[in-house]
């Protein structure tokens, strides 16, 4: 196997909410996350974040952990009612020093901070005011970036704005399963629209001070027409610009994909000239998060999409019943490229949530996820073979860790957490994810 290009980022994902536990200590106000996990019905087993992977007391551990795996970057979120309780104005200082001794501590370790300013978790004061329907939301998420870039920028160079907007948008406003747990058309696009403009004034505001690189991450997950008929090829249509352009194309391309007007209906109103000028900011690159593809045929029943996704007959599928096709990471790279241009890339986020063997005398052999990585490392590796410009890989996710609604029942991790003791346990994944890294991916 040829190696991967000079100066690659082999590292690994993870966000706040999901490992940190300890959501108030210190001073932090309570995220809509906090409020979610605490609403009852809303988790699967009542879970919380209360705990988690206790990574907010156990930091020093993990990044030691990230060491031994000889990790080269680590993508982390920031949680934004830690730096600012009631979501603006005063800064609470014991939240920013707790990210700051992380930041350091990584940096001792060789180990690049690679920081997303927002994956889900909006103070919940924020949302009492409207959260992301509110215009207002723009001009708060940019108070809260300035504090970090003020704080952190120079010993943190590569930021992100968001984590996947779509999940924020179709989970939290359109069918309810995330936080903050709306079930509503009419607000699905007005809080789209807020989260890309909070995007483009956080990288307005990075400009003013900012002296090193930052983009956006978005999920993108390659359509597949069922069969070639008017009504599927329509369908996949409707699903590409649903899920892939409709946060690509304003930030890139200064314009929106003419199907959400038919997917939103009377929901839908045009975007200002105002509006996507100020969204299209030149960035510095685009974080790429795949897990699987959706081949796609038409289903007029399902709103408001009407679209549904085909089960292939003779593919491997994962404990959250995604498709496992690693073709799908080389056909959306080279999709990226040829619809947005030669920007770079990094793969933000991909891997797998298996049914795992127990842990057993301090092993956890876990065969499946090897090949997953394995086979989507290739198809990686061909992408950037055919010319697409990917500078990085961050593998989801270091640690087992909360699934949102889902709990702890499904575990993307590639060291083992025990949710008792919190003790890690190496999976034979990470050990295979070390040599990848040591032998700079000749050892795939
Ligand atoms: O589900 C695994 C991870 C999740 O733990 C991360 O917080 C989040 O960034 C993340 N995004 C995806 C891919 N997008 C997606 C697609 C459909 C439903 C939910 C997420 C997977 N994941």
């Amino acid at each position: 196997m040829a190696a991967f290009p000079s100066g690659f980022l082999w590292g690994c994902a993870t966000s706040a909410y999901q490992i940190e536990g300890s959501p108030l200590a210190d001073g932090a106000g309570p995220s809509i996350w906090h409020r979610f996990a605490h609403t009852p019905g809303l988790m699967r087993d009542a879970e919380t974040g209360d705990i988690a992977c206790d990574h907010y007391r156990r930091f020093k551990d993990d990044v030691a952990l990230m060491k031994r795996l000889g990790m080269q970057a680590y993508r982390f979120s920031v949680s934004w009612s830690r730096i600012l309780p009631d979501g603006t104005g005063r800064v609470n200082q014991a939240g920013v020093d707790f990210y700051s001794r992380l930041v350091d501590e990584l940096r001792a370790n060789g180990i690049e901070p690679f920081v997303t300013l927002y994956h889900w978790d909006m103070p919940a004061a924020l949302d009492d005011k409207g959260g992301w329907l509110n215009r207002d939301s723009a001009e708060w998420f940019a108070e809260y970036a300035s504090v970090l870039f003020r704080a952190l920028d120079g010993r943190v160079t590569k930021w992100a704005t968001l984590n996947e907007p779509w999940v924020v948008t179709d989970g939290g406003y359109l069918f309810g399963a995330l936080a903050p747990g709306h079930r509503n058309l009419f607000e699905t696009p007005i809080a789209s629209r807020n989260l890309m403009r909070a995007h483009g004034a956080a990288v307005r505001a990075y400009r003013e001070t900012g002296r090193h690189e930052i983009g956006l991450v978005v999920n993108i997950e390659p359509k597949y027409p069922a069969s070639e008929s008017p009504e599927d090829l329509a369908a996949t249509r409707r699903a590409t610009a649903y899920m892939n352009e409709q946060y690509l194309d304003p930030a890139m391309l200064g314009r929106c994909p003419p199907e959400l007007r038919d997917v939103f209906g009377e929901a839908w109103t045009d975007w200002s000239d105002d509006d996507l000028a100020a969204v299209r900011q030149p960035i510095d690159f685009l974080g790429i998060n795949y897990y699987t593809r959706a081949v796609t045929r038409d289903d007029p029943a399902a709103w408001p999409v009407r679209t549904a996704t085909v089960r292939q007959d003779g593919a491997f599928y994962t404990e959250t019943g995604w498709e496992v096709y690693p073709q799908g990471l080389v056909d959306t790279l080279v999709w990226i490229k040829q619809r947005y241009g030669d920007i770079p890339l990094y793969i933000t986020e991909n891997g797998v949530a298996l049914a795992d063997a127990p842990v057993e005398n301090g092993r956890l052999h876990d065969p499946q996820r090897i090949e997953y990585l394995r086979q989507h490392l290739l198809a990686l590796h061909q992408a950037i073979a055919a010319g697409v410009d990917v500078r990085g890989y961050m593998v989801w996710s270091l640690l087992d860790n909360l699934e949102w609604s889902l709990g702890f029942s499904k575990r993307f991790g590639i060291v083992h957490v025990d949710r008792q003791t919190q003790e890690r346990t190496l999976k034979d994944s990470a050990e295979y994810y070390s040599r990848i890294i040591a032998s700079h991916g000749r050892a795939l």
